[in-house]
């Protein structure tokens, strides 16, 4: 097991990667308060690993009450979340027991959001079971629900007490949803860590294959970037807007498409090729950059293509996003592999022109 740390004072919390993870109640236990804890997860997770997390801790004389919500991207919305209060009101939780989020980024989104608010905040532990929960989403403390009008649009900054990132759930992983994953390991590469993108080009068949020495290394490496930059801004005053490459784009195309139809990680995918095209049209990205980040996609089977939702529609949807500064579109755009910057200094022609190639 390796363990990182993510540095924010009295909410610093660590990040345990490694095998057998779920089966080791020693590492929540210093967690709790009191040996009460609620298990949020849904219909696909808990008959795969409710039990092997559940189980151990019974045996060391905690209280399980198991949370088991509908899966996919279209519960994580304000009916879901209040299942989540109604379960934890019936079963008379208290503000010292610790909810537990087991499975993808939406139950750690919905389950982070409901301790932030639920008796006006509960201890919370992430146990991610996706690859894109365990390179992003368990970390970081970014909680909250869906709009229908937009992506994330109701939430708050809520850090939880410990990350349990065990890399044998991935093996029932979709492949589909693998690849989604990685759509935000490769984000890391671009936005700040170009030797981690060059690795990923000799070893993208490597994590397909889900080589465990290879897994392990590309979600220690996700983690310390994303610890390092959410230690330094931890309410995205400034650098974390960086981790949003794509998202502008991806959100619309998420909203748009109906939450669901294209999974998170594609649409930051079509998304970054989105952001990259701009970045090229304003000469910060050069043609052979270009083709680097389309080989990559391409090989960890990602689209490089967004959907036609015409012009003006891309526009009002980006338009909600949480960057936007005096309804002026900020966007992360890069200046090579590697870097990154935030910027509303683009002129409104060019995005125009990158969002009229959307195939
Ligand atoms: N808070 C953040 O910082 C942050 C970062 C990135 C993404 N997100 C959010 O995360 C969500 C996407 O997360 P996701 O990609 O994990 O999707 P997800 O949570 O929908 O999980 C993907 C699918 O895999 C299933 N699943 C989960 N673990 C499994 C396993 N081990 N074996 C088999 N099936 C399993 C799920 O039930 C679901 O059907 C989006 O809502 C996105 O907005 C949040
Ligand atoms: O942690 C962050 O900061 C991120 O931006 C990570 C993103 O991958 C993630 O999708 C996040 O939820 C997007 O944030 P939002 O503020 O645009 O909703
Ligand atoms: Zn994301």
């Amino acid at each position: 097991m390796q363990t990182l740390h993510v540095d924010l004072g009295e909410r610093s919390y660590p990040i345990h990667i490694g095998r057998g993870l779920l089966n080791q109640p020693e590492l929540i236990l210093p967690h709790l308060k009191r040996k009460q804890v609620a298990i949020v997860t849904n219909t696909t997770v808990a008959p795969l690993y409710l039990e092997k997390l559940a189980q151990p801790l019974r045996d060391a004389g905690v209280k399980v009450i198991p949370i088991i919500l509908p899966d996919g991207e279209a519960y994580k919305n304000s009916a879901t979340l209040n299942l989540i209060y109604d379960a934890l009101l019936e079963n008379r939780c208290e503000r010292s027991t610790t909810v537990i989020a087991l499975g993808g980024g939406v139950i750690g989104d919905l389950t982070g959001y409901a301790a932030a608010t639920y008796l006006r905040g509960v201890p919370f532990i992430q146990v991610p079971t996706t690859l894109l929960s365990q390179v992003d989403s368990s970390v970081g403390g970014k909680t909250g629900i869906n709009h229908p009008l937009g992506k994330n649009m109701i939430g708050a900054f809520y850090q939880p007490q410990v990350v349990l990132a065990d890399i044998d759930t991935l093996s029932t992983l979709p492949e589909r949803e693998l690849s989604a994953g990685l759509a935000e390991v490769i984000k890391y590469g671009l936005i700040r860590d170009e030797p981690f993108f060059a690795w990923q080009e000799s070893n993208m068949q490597k994590l397909l294959a889900l080589d465990t020495e290879a897994m392990s290394y590309a979600i220690y490496r996700s983690c310390e970037n994303k610890a390092e930059v959410v230690a330094a801004d931890e309410r995205e005053s400034g650098e974390r807007a960086l981790l949003n490459l794509g998202h502008t784009f991806g959100h619309a195309i998420e909203n748009a498409m109906g939450y669901g139809v294209w999974l998170h990680g594609e649409a930051v995918a079509a998304g970054t090729m989105l952001a990259a095209d701009l970045s090229r049209r304003l000469g910060w990205l050069s043609d052979d950059d270009i083709k680097r980040i389309v080989a990559i996609f391409t090989e960890a089977r990602l689209p490089v293509h967004a959907p036609a939702l015409g012009v003006e529609r891309y526009l009002d949807l980006m338009g909600l996003d949480k960057k936007v500064v005096d309804g002026q579109i900020r966007l992360v755009l890069q200046q090579g592999i590697g870097k990154s910057l935030v910027s509303s200094e683009y002129d409104a022609q060019l995005l125009r022109e990158t969002l009229a190639i959307a195939a």
